[in-house]
């Protein structure tokens, strides 16, 4: 079992990575005697639920599977279950399933009774590598992308690899898009390693598996502590590529581009971007493409169906945005992203005219 603490300010937590039965007393301690309140998905809980009734006693909850969970029926919907059992502010609640259940979970969590304590149990590797990690949560609203939202935190996270091995293999390839990102904007040696090993990762070796989830989650820890609340600029480089991303997400119909697809095709404009503003090599750009499109990821706006004149009004509501500027996350070459000041809508325009 490996295992990291994340300071959050006033809030610290453990991230596990390792097996859930080897975390039976950290769960029984967080439910504190009553049946732990798991809200998972109808497939999830078929699949994994006897796993969790083994360690502890549940009360399972059951959203629908993947992003039409996250919408403003579904939230009310999951306080009212809150409120039916009649939670109080020490039950414990744990959200069993991918990077949905979490945001919607994290966000039901934070708001009842303003706030429950909170158990990730990702089963997904986009939510073990990226999501269940640093608080943030969200539904979407207005047809946007992760519209409404807020910071809760976790009192502990726990990142089981076996738990992928019933992932479907476009699932996976999704949450593989968001480990390479960590490998782009600080780490060259983690892309690297992804190059020598993402097949092998893929193809379901448990050990590649665990190695890539963890270096995630101590990438994204180590970020997330250095800017909480996604204020100060660090964190916004977890949102490499997503500026487009989310853009495309919605303007596809959200939940028709699974998110880490949709991260996929915008980390690769975000380095075409950078290279035809003269900031990154081009080589640097074609080798990232190469290295997704070889595993199988979308990295085309064209192959993601989406009518590119709907990206750029999409991407004017981006929260990184400042006084009106679009703010992307550009990059210097493979691991050194940053934020960049604004660039000139013209520029993008004419950008998304050529892009691919
Ligand atoms: O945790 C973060 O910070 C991230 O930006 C991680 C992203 O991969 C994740 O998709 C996040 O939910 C996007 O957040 P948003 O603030 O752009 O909605
Ligand atoms: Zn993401």
């Amino acid at each position: 079992m490996k295992s990291l603490t994340v300071d959050a300010g006033d809030e610290r937590y453990d991230v596990l990575v390792g097996r859930l039965e080897d975390c039976r007393s950290r769960l029984v301690a967080l439910a504190r005697g009553r049946p732990l309140v798991v809200v998972s998905e109808p497939k999830v809980w078929g699949l994994h639920g006897a796993k969790l009734e083994a360690l502890l006693p549940c009360d399972p909850i059951l959203v629908p599977e993947g992003e039409p969970a996250k919408d403003w029926p579904h939230l009310r919907d999951l306080i009212e279950a809150f409120a039916e059992r009649n939670l109080d502010r020490q039950t414990t609640v744990a959200a069993f399933g991918g990077g949905s259940v979490g945001d919607l979970t994290g966000l039901a969590a934070g708001l009842f009774k303003r706030g429950l304590p909170l158990i990730h149990l990702p089963t997904t590797l986009l939510a073990q590598a990226d999501s269940a990690v640093g608080g943030k949560t969200a539904i979407d609203a207005l047809g946007q992308k992760n519209l409404v939202g807020m910071f809760h935190q976790p009192n502990l996270v726990v990142a089981d690899v076996s738990l992928l091995d019933t992932l479907d293999p476009r699932q996976l390839r999704a949450g593989y898009a968001e480990v390479v990102k960590y490998g782009l904007i600080r780490h060259e040696a983690l892309f690297e390693w992804l190059e020598d090993h993402g097949e092998k990762l893929l193809a379901g070796h448990r050990e590649y598996r665990e190695e890539a989830v963890w270096q995630s989650v101590a990438a994204k820890a180590r970020t997330v502590e250095a800017d909480i609340t996604d204020r100060n600029g660090a964190r916004a480089l977890l949102n490499f590529g997503h500026t487009f991303a989310h853009a495309l997400e919605s303007a596809a119909g959200l939940g028709t581009l699974l998110h880490g697809e949709a991260v996929a095709v915008g980390m690769v404009l975000a380095f075409a971007l950078s290279a035809e503003l003269g900031l990154c090599p081009h080589g640097d750009s074609a080798r990232v493409r190469d290295h997704l499109a070889g595993l199988g990821l979308p990295t085309t706006i064209a192959e993601t169906g989406v009518d590119r004149a709907a990206l750029l009004p999409l991407m004017r509501g981006d929260k990184k945005n400042d006084a009106g500027a679009i703010r992307f996350v550009l990059t210097r070459g493979i691991g050194d992203a940053f934020l960049s000041e604004g660039v000139e809508e013209a520029k993008v325009a004419a950008f998304l005219d050529r892009a691919a």
